[in-house]
């Protein structure tokens, strides 16, 4: 039996790309922006803070006027969300608090600790460094701009609403068809036969899908035959990404690539030189991209990381990027490599990276142990105690 050539990750990773395109964006409220990613710059509206502020509870006076034993008359009072209306002149002094707008006139805020108060008189008993005042726009300005894209973190929703913006434009998230393949497979809470193990796989692949902000479909379990496996392929008609999972390996039941290439695949590669995840397999399925993911369970979730995010963040307007690499100093020794690379379950602590064991890719214990791979290149010689390794992060 002839085995076909193996590409390298680079090249499949761009064969994945060349599948994938930015989706279309549309207009949500700011709520519920959280992990979306923008595809509009946003623009500030207004000044923030809109006036200068006190940063400091205490007197509002001249700067001119403070030093140590100066005295001042207090002749009012501003608050957040108050302000004093009256202009302050030589000698005056305005009860400020925090966040209040700065009384005209007035250039510096004496912290209330550094005076004594006896009726409406105050003596300065102390000169701070600085005027205790946050200019006006000193956040951000009216015209300033969020810029587009980005992927939306709880800061930079703090700082949309800041800007007085309600309703964002992102783009809408991937709709992934998540197909679970087998005869052994049965759902979390069933009752297995005893030839047959739980479909894991899937769990962890929405939850990857959801993470990356996109909408997961899990369709039910395919079984191995060809009418069955077009039935649940035929339900994922909607979807902007199809990922299979197991089916995909040389074994008379491994009937992924037959029916989905029946059904009009467009194949752009099988097989990868990398361990785990040989068997992947990425293509066109109608309007879809098709992602074959092999059944082990590392091996599905590792090609999914490397694989599966990169397409997702593509579709989301993030650019074509490979999963990011870390530098890590290796706590043993690892043998040379060989042709393929190997993306090793390990442990990271402060800088200092240790493999597991077992690279058994049917061991889901040790995936969930593990905080990061290493990433061995094909052919990578022998490394040593204290050498640096590159390691992606889980
Ligand atoms: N003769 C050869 N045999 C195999 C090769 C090979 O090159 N020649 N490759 C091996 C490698 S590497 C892998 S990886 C597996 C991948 O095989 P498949 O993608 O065809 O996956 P299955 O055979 O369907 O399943 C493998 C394994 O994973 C379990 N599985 C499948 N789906 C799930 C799921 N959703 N949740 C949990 N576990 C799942 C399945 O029961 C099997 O135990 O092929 C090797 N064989
Ligand atoms: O490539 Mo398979 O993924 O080693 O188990």
């Amino acid at each position: 039996m002839t085995s076909a050539p193996l590409i390298s990750v680079p090249e499949a990773l761009d064969h994945v790309f060349s599948l994938c395109s930015h989706l279309e964006s549309e207009v949500i409220p700011l709520r519920a922006g959280l992990n979306r990613v923008l595809a509009k710059y946003a623009i500030a509206s207004r000044n923030q803070p809109p006036f200068s502020a006190s940063i400091m509870d205490g007197y509002a006076v001249k700067d001119s006027e403070s030093h140590i034993g100066a005295t001042f008359t207090v002749i009012g009072e501003a608050a957040a969300g108050h302000r004093f209306d009256a202009t302050l002149n030589a000698g005056q002094a305005v009860r400020i608090f925090t966040g209040a707008p700065l009384p005209s006139g007035a250039s510096r805020v004496l912290m209330q600790e550094n005076v004594t108060r006896k009726g409406d008189q105050i003596t300065q008993t102390a000169v701070s460094r600085t005027t205790n005042i946050r200019e006006i726009g000193a956040d951000f300005k009216a015209g300033d701009l969020l810029k587009a894209p980005r992927r939306l973190t709880p800061r930079d929703l703090a700082l949309l609403a800041a800007m007085n913006i309600d309703t964002i434009t992102v783009t809408r998230k991937p709709v992934v068809a998540l197909i679970a393949t087998g005869d052994e497979l049965v759902m979390p809470g069933e009752t297995p036969d005893d030839a047959q193990i739980i479909a894991s796989n899937g769990f962890g692949l929405a939850a990857m899908v959801e993470a990356a902000g996109a909408t997961p479909r899990m369709l039910p379990i395919a079984r191995d035959t060809e009418s069955a496996l077009k039935h649940v392929l035929g339900l994922a008609s909607d979807a902007d990404m199809i990922v299979t999972i197991g089916g995909a390996s040389v074994g008379d039941h491994d009937i992924v690539g037959q029916v989905a290439t029946k059904m009009g695949l467009l194949r752009a590669f099988y097989k990868v030189a990398m361990r785990p995840g040989k068997p992947l397999m990425a293509g066109r399925l109608g309007d879809a991209m098709m992602l074959g993911l092999p059944g082990n369970p590392v091996s599905a979730l590792v090609t999914a990381h490397l694989f599966m995010l990169p397409a997702l963040n593509k579709m989301l307007g993030l650019g074509e990027t490979p999963v990011a690499l870390h530098p890590a100093r290796l706590t043993q020794d690892l043998p040379a490599n060989g042709p393929r690379a190997h993306y090793m379950r390990a442990q990271i602590d402060m800088g200092q990276v240790t493999p597991f064991d077992s690279q058994d890719s049917a061991l889901l214990r040790i995936l969930s142990d593990a905080n990061a791979l290493i990433v061995r290149p094909p052919f990578a010689p022998a490394s040593s105690t204290g050498d640096t390794v590159d390691v992606i992060l889980l």
